[in-house]
């Protein structure tokens, strides 16, 4: 049995596939594969391991529709037409859970950073601009007390709401598909409207998956309801916000300042005007990139790769129809 591997996952994931005695193509260039290339290779493979976020549409899958298992090294499968590998009875894989406290530390660390303006001050100092300094200028705002905001209270936004309530003792609002009931009863939080959600929130952080319902929701309408002194935090995917509509309501004053781990596209360009402006904040991606969160995903990643090409129902499926 042979398993293709668009990248480099840790070590953990490899041995266990070893030790199932799993044959590892690696892909080792420092490029995505093109579809053809992607197609090209899993033709005399089992099992596809995707790491990254290759295209995995329906060209490919028909294309392939001999493999008995597809697994995501990532708990987002937005990249992936289910409804095909559903058709095609291709069992998907993902990591959820064990990247839930690795991503929220990123939203928090983000929300911390716009707040106090970190990143912008650093590189001010590497400029050569730490000069005299002004009692009244390069202030940030305090978050002790303040209202936090989780659009998608799922794992990690439960992980993220936690982490707020527990340090600065955040009033917490979510609005999400279904009722959160520990969120609710251990951390108080309360379900409330998304117009609500905007016009609430001090904080707003982002934590529902990619679909179609949400792609583009933060636009120029949607920043317009929420206050001037908002931060906005998205560390699920960036097609979720339009990025000239968040450029232009940081330029005009209309919400205070952003904290990105997600952009669109990925990677972003090095001119951004969002990477020059003093209350945002950007990463490129990294939300589950711990030495721990990385080598738990690809221990779950191979377990899938090892059901599937047992025949087995994966330990965690995104498409169980599979199974019906
Ligand atoms: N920056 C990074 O490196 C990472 C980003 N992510 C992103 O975070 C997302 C969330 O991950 P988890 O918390 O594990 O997923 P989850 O499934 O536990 O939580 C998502 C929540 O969003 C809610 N939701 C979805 N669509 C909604 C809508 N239209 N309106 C209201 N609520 C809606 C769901 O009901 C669910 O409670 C992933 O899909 C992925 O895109 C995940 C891991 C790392
Ligand atoms: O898991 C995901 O969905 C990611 O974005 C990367 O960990």
């Amino acid at each position: 049995m042979k398993v293709f591997i668009t990248r480099r996952i840790p070590e953990a994931g490899l041995q266990l596939l070893r030790e199932a005695s799993i044959e590892i193509t690696e892909w080792t260039e420092k490029r995505d594969l093109t579809t053809a290339e992607l197609i090209g290779y899993c033709k005399s493979h089992q099992a596809l391991l995707s790491a990254g976020h290759n295209r995995i549409g329906v060209e490919f899958l028909e294309a392939c529709a001999h493999l008995r298992v597809v697994s995501l090294h990532s708990v987002g499968y937005d990249n992936v037409d289910v409804p095909a590998a559903t058709r095609l009875r291709i069992p998907i894989g993902n990591t959820p859970g064990v990247l839930s406290g690795a991503t929220a530390d990123t939203a928090f660390l983000l929300m911390a950073a716009v707040a106090r303006k970190a990143i912008y001050m650093h590189k001010k100092i590497l400029q050569g601009a730490w000069g005299f300094s002004d009692p009244t200028a390069d202030l940030g705002i305090d978050l002790n007390g303040k209202t936090l905001g989780i659009w998608g209270l799922g794992k990690i936004g439960y992980e993220m709401a936690r982490r707020c309530r527990a340090v600065y003792g955040m009033r917490i609002l979510y609005h999400n598909r279904g009722h959160n009931e520990e969120a609710e009863r251990a951390l108080g939080a309360v379900r409330v409207s998304f117009d609500e959600l905007l016009a609430g929130s001090d904080v707003l952080s982002v934590h529902t998956s990619l679909t179609p319902e949400t792609a583009g929701t933060f636009n120029a309408g949607v920043f317009r309801r929420m206050k001037p002194t908002a931060i906005f935090i998205n560390t699920a995917r960036g097609g979720i916000h339009h990025e000239p509509d968040l450029i232009a309501a940081l330029q005009q004053g209309v919400i205070w300042g952003a904290g990105l781990d997600v952009t669109n596209p990925e990677p972003m360009a090095a001119d951004n005007p969002l990477l020059s402006m003093e209350n945002v904040a950007v990463l490129p991606h990294i939300g589950s990139a711990t030495q721990e969160t990385r080598s738990a995903m690809a221990t779950l990643a191979a377990r899938n790769v090892i059901a599937g090409l047992r025949g087995e129902r994966l330990p965690n499926v995104v498409n169980p129809e599979v199974y019906m």
